[in-house]
């Protein structure tokens, strides 16, 4: 099982992340509590190893910007968090995750319009459009077909729900921000027990 640690903003936290097995980590770079800024970010993406994908989040951003933070801060991947057609991902030209706000079943059915690597399935936003700590109705993932290894759940998960979370939607990795927070600062024992429940039933996996 994969697993990506959002919303990173201290050294201490990124070196935590990597050691403790996370898959990606994801500095935010939209409007967010978690916001970083580019500095930042550049120095954090060098404490970690290669293995561990660096993810930047943007909501609606434009094509230049993107582009020209990926360079600075050596992205792998860019998430896309907003209203973000699918030729604005192709265009990117970088690994793309593009994240969808379940709802319905309808919200489902655009996935197959997007040539991405990964569909991040999330909550509907709250005060800002990702990161609020919400679940959404994972029994809609029974609509999903042909997407099988490209799935990264999101939205409320913790040390506690993941397990059962993962049984229903089958995903190739999860997804967390809120759920290792504390005080809404990233809580370095709530990051690690998410990452061993996460990859508990790794033997078994699919992967
Ligand atoms: O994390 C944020 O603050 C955020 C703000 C705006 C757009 C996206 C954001 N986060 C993207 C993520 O990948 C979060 O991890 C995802 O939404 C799940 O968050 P949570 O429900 O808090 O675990």
């Amino acid at each position: 099982m994969k697993v990506k640690i959002c919303g990173i903003l201290t050294e201490e936290a990124a070196r935590h992340a990597a050691n403790e097995g996370a898959d990606f980590i994801g500095f935010v770079f939209a409007e967010s509590k978690r916001k970083i800024s580019v500095e930042k970010a550049k120095a954090l993406a060098g404490v970690i190893p290669d293995s561990v994908k660096k993810v930047g989040v943007f909501v609606n951003e434009d094509l230049a910007t993107i582009k020209a933070i990926a360079r600075e801060v050596g992205l792998d991947y860019i998430q896309l968090h907003g209203d973000e057609t699918p030729d604005f991902c192709t265009e990117v030209g970088l690994p793309i995750i593009k994240a969808f706000q379940i709802r319905s079943k309808e919200d489902l059915d655009r996935l197959s319009d997007y040539q991405v690597d990964y569909f991040l399935l999330d909550s509907p936003a709250g005060k800002y459009r990702g990161g609020n700590g919400e679940t959404f109705d994972w029994s809609l993932t029974k609509h999903l077909s042909d997407i099988d290894g490209k799935v990264i759940l999101a939205g409320g998960l913790h040390a506690k729900n993941v397990q059962t979370a993962i049984a229903e939607v089958n995903p190739i990795g999860v997804d967390v921000s809120s759920g290792v927070e504390t005080d809404g600062v990233k809580d370095l024992e709530k990051m690690t027990a998410f990452v061993t429940e996460a990859k508990k039933g790794d033997t078994n996996a699919k992967l």
